[in-house]
């Protein structure tokens, strides 16, 4: 059996912030008592990859996930713990062999420059990454017409829309066609036909290239449609880790009908959850008759509750441990 192109064991990282005072005088009293704090982000963590899998890392809002990622990609160094790719790379050696196999898109850094049009930045990275010039143009036009953006490859990005400017993100991720690639929230801000274009061309770069793909995103519509398996961060734990599946069936407790009405249920009647604007879950326990006038009813469905409910259940509560 091969080894995992990423292992991660027992994993931990604390940021340690200073706290301010507001005003002068707490700035005063700050300069001789420093109110010093941590955040445990990511705490025990162990998560082992094999090369072509596509993994979601799913959890609310300050989980760990981004933490996790920046770990395994060499940005923050581990506590205590241990992080190796490609079986024996240490990824905060940052060595020029390790960071040609690895593509980075964060969603809250940029690579892109503000003022220039992509090509710019993207021949400064053909430079970095020592990629030969016909084949950066052959795999540029791949890119750029599988994303739909050629026709902006000219234009500074400032002038960019969102969507087009993350596609570009993606493409500068890619440029280098790295081993493992790496996506925090790589559809925040995407229309819906955009976000299905990006799915479809990563699902089949991860089928053609046995490229591994390693991704957040708190669309769990998105999470479905790529991921075999995901891991759920909680209070920096992880909770989980399988196939989407196997989560459901793990944690789901009540048998659930999944309804689509002709239009918006107003008002929602009691026991009925909303799940989108005509799409709505009942705990099938607790009916004893369809809470929903049958003639406005599209389909109904019984399932054994969706990611959605899951997860929501799940960060609801303290902290569980696997
Ligand atoms: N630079 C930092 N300094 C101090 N604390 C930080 C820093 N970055 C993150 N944190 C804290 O670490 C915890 C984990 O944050 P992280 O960004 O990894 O979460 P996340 O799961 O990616 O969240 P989100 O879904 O909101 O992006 C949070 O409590 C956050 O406030």
């Amino acid at each position: 059996m091969p080894s995992p192109i990423i292992s991660v064991d027992h994993a931990n990282f604390s940021y340690v912030t200073f706290t301010k005072q507001a005003g002068f005088s707490g700035a005063w009293h700050d300069l001789f008592h420093r109110q010093k704090s941590t955040v445990a982000a990511v705490q025990d963590v162990s998560l082992h990859v094999n090369r072509g899998e596509v993994l979601g890392l799913l959890g609310a809002n300050g989980a760990g996930k981004t933490t996790l990622i920046k770990l395994m990609t060499g940005i923050l160094p581990i506590n205590t713990g241990d992080v190796r790719l490609f079986t024996d790379q240490v990824p905060f050696r940052k060595r020029p062999a390790f960071l040609q196999r690895i593509g980075v898109m964060l969603s809250q850094k940029s690579q892109l420059a503000w003022d220039l049009p992509p090509l710019d930045t993207l021949v400064l990275l053909r430079e970095i990454y020592y990629i030969p010039h016909d084949a950066f143009t052959t795999w540029l036009a791949f890119l750029t017409k599988e994303l739909a953006v050629t026709p902006q490859l000219h234009v500074p990005v400032r002038k960019l829309s969102l969507g087009q400017r993350i596609k570009f993100e993606l493409i500068c991720a890619l440029i280098h066609k790295p081993e493992i690639l790496f996506l925090d929230e790589p559809t925040i801000g995407i229309d819906v036909s955009s976000q299905a274009n990006i799915y479809r061309f990563l699902k089949q770069l991860n089928r053609d290239t046995q490229m591994t793909i390693i991704l957040t995103s708190h669309n769990t519509k998105d999470i479905e449609a790529l991921a075999q398996r995901v891991a759920v961060i909680n209070h920096g734990h992880k909770i989980f880790d399988g196939t989407v599946t196997g989560l459901i069936s793990r944690y789901a407790t009540v048998p659930l009908l999944e309804i689509v009405t002709d239009t918006p249920l107003d008002p929602l009647p009691t026991h009925v959850r909303q799940v989108d604007a005509t799409h709505y879950e009942i705990d099938a326990t607790a009916l004893t008759e369809l809470p929903i006038d049958p003639r406005r009813i599209l389909s109904v469905n019984r399932h054994n509750g969706s990611l959605d409910a899951i997860l929501t259940q799940l960060f609801s509560e303290e902290a569980p441990t696997q």
